[in-house]
């Protein structure tokens, strides 16, 4: 097992846990797209390490594509305005798309691209998300068709989920020290 990095506090999601949880949800992908093709949309760039590994889980002929949006800047908190840094290059009209999140949080950034697919004619959208945070007193604006894992109302990292760009290449999911933000 990798050595826990000096700034994580607490691993959340284990290597092992991970490796588990891709391979559930590649078998309900596979079986829910038993007879079709759908194209894959990574959301980057957090999306990049689940979706790599979500893909080779999927037994059902599959094509991908990217988008890069982003809310959260180099902060832990959504700014609410979803930029699109990088648009797909795959015509969408009658396809089913499935959509590859690393974390649904607000939801404001999923809801804002499903909107945006729907826009151009995808024949079915669904979500695909990694890790759901657990809000208490909170509904996000989407609800997944797929989740990996609940997670705690912290900011995580790790496992392609980045602060200010750093702990993407962290193989496990885990929560920052406090002291981390102040620096
Ligand atoms: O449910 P929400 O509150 O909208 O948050 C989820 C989004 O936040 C993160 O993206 P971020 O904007 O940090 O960009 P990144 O993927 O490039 O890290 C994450 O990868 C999700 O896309
Ligand atoms: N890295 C990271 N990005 C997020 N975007 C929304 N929530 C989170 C989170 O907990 N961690």
């Amino acid at each position: 097992m990798a050595e826990l990095h000096p700034d994580i506090e607490s691993v959340i999601l284990s290597e092992d846990d991970i490796k588990q949880i891709v391979g559930r949800l590649g078998q309900e992908v596979s079986r829910d797209y038993e007879g079709k093709n759908p194209l894959v949309v990574a959301v980057l760039r957090g999306a990049f390490v689940f979706t790599a590994d979500l893909l080779r889980q999927i037994t059902v002929p599959c094509a991908v594509d990217f988008m890069a949006v982003s809310s959260y800047g180099a902060g832990v908190k959504s700014s609410g305005v979803v930029k699109i840094l990088k648009d797909l290059d795959t015509e969408i009209q009658g396809r089913d798309v499935l959509i590859a999140e690393d974390i649904l949080d607000s939801g404001l950034t999923l809801s804002y691209l499903v909107d945006l697919l729907r826009g151009r004619g995808a024949k079915s959208i669904k979500i695909c998300a990694f890790a759901v945070k657990d809000i208490p007193g909170h509904t996000a604006a989407v609800t997944p068709d797929y989740v990996g894992a609940h997670v705690p109302n912290e900011f995580i990292v790790g496992y392609g989920l980045d602060y200010a760009e750093r702990y993407r290449n962290l193989p496990y999911v885990g929560i920052l020290k406090p002291e981390v933000y102040s620096k």
